[in-house]
């Protein structure tokens, strides 16, 4: 079997090309992800929808019972990563909102809010190890992270108004929460994609990797940080940190879904969707 499993240790992170007898698989079946954990219970998520991890709310859903996978079996930290060496996570299925019922923009809409619930209000340290491109749904999921270390040579950013459509309020706070207020309103009414080193810069990622590999040490480095903290009390300064934005998108996740759908579902940004898809193949044809 030739698949990699990347295999935390206390002295950093080995990519052994083996299928190692250390390693298990988290319990459940998935299409799109795979789990493993180490003998320390941290996991390592690997999105593997091809060729560009976009969400769809199978995905979603699975990345969703992961977590809660994860909180009951007590998992000590998490690292988020992609199967690709190009594209951490190109965000949400544009077919699931493209020409699509309100009811399936609906659904995964509020898959991605149970995401942002479970993710974002984890009792466990989370890392994004982005080892490619990660635009609107792919960076938002990284913002759910506590932490983001990223490749050098991709791009990061909530490109949402590039394609029509603004990103939802718990989105914009999110963002405001980690680049600042400024940043936030220059980036966001532009739908602006940074480069690796300048989300760095903004303080939209923590760190840089040169690969992969290093990417996975630093990550190794980050949950590393807690080893000497009381999982107590790491758990309740983060949770009172995070609460506000938590209750809100609790309380309010229907609305907010509902909002999205009458927003997606606009004539005018149908046709900025379709005229952003038709961009995106005349690029893929003009590379070739
Ligand atoms: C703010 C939060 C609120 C709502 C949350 C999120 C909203 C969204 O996430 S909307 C989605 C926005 N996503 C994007 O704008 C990314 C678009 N994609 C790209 O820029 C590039 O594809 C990417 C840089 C990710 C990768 O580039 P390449 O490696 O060069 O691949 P291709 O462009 O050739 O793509 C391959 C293949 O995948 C299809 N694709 C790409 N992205 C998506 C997507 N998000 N959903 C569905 N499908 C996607 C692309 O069309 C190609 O398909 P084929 O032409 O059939 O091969």
């Amino acid at each position: 079997m030739s698949s990699y499993v990347y295999k935390t240790t206390r002295r950093g992170v080995l990519l052994a090309k083996t299928v190692s007898y250390q390693v298990r698989l988290c319990s459940g079946n998935f299409r799109h992800l795979e789990v493993l954990k180490d003998e320390n219970n941290v996991a390592i998520v690997t999105m593997k929808r091809a060729p560009v991890n976009s969400l769809n709310t199978e995905l979603l859903t699975e990345i969703s019972s992961v977590l809660t996978d994860l909180e009951e079996t007590k998992c000590s930290g998490m690292i988020l990563t992609s199967f690709s060496d190009k594209v951490f996570c190109s965000g949400l299925d544009i077919y699931e909102i493209f020409k699509s019922k309100p009811s399936a923009i609906g659904t995964s809409f509020s898959t991605l809010l149970e995401v942002f619930i479970k993710l974002y209000g984890s009792t466990f340290p989370t890392v994004a190890a982005i080892t490619g491109h990660a635009p609107a749904g792919g960076c938002v999921l990284g913002l759910f992270c506590e932490y983001r270390i990223m490749v050098q040579n991709f791009k990061i950013g909530l490109n949402e108004d590039q394609l029509g459509f603004n990103a939802p309020s718990p989105i914009v706070k999110l963002m405001i929460n980690t680049i600042g207020h400024r940043n936030a309103e220059l980036a966001l009414t532009s739908g602006r994609l940074f480069t690796t080193s300048q989300a760095l810069q903004v303080g939209l990622v923590d760190e840089i990797a040169k690969d992969r590999t290093e990417a996975f040490e630093k990550a190794d480095g980050f949950l590393r940080r807690f080893e000497m903290i009381p999982p107590l009390a790491r758990n309740f300064t983060k949770q009172s940190m995070r609460r506000a934005l938590l209750q809100d998108v609790t309380i309010n996740r229907e609305k907010y879904t509902e909002g999205f759908v009458s927003m997606i579902s606009l004539h005018e940004v149908q046709q900025s969707i379709a005229a952003y898809l038709d961009n995106l193949k005349n690029k893929k044809r003009n590379a070739h």
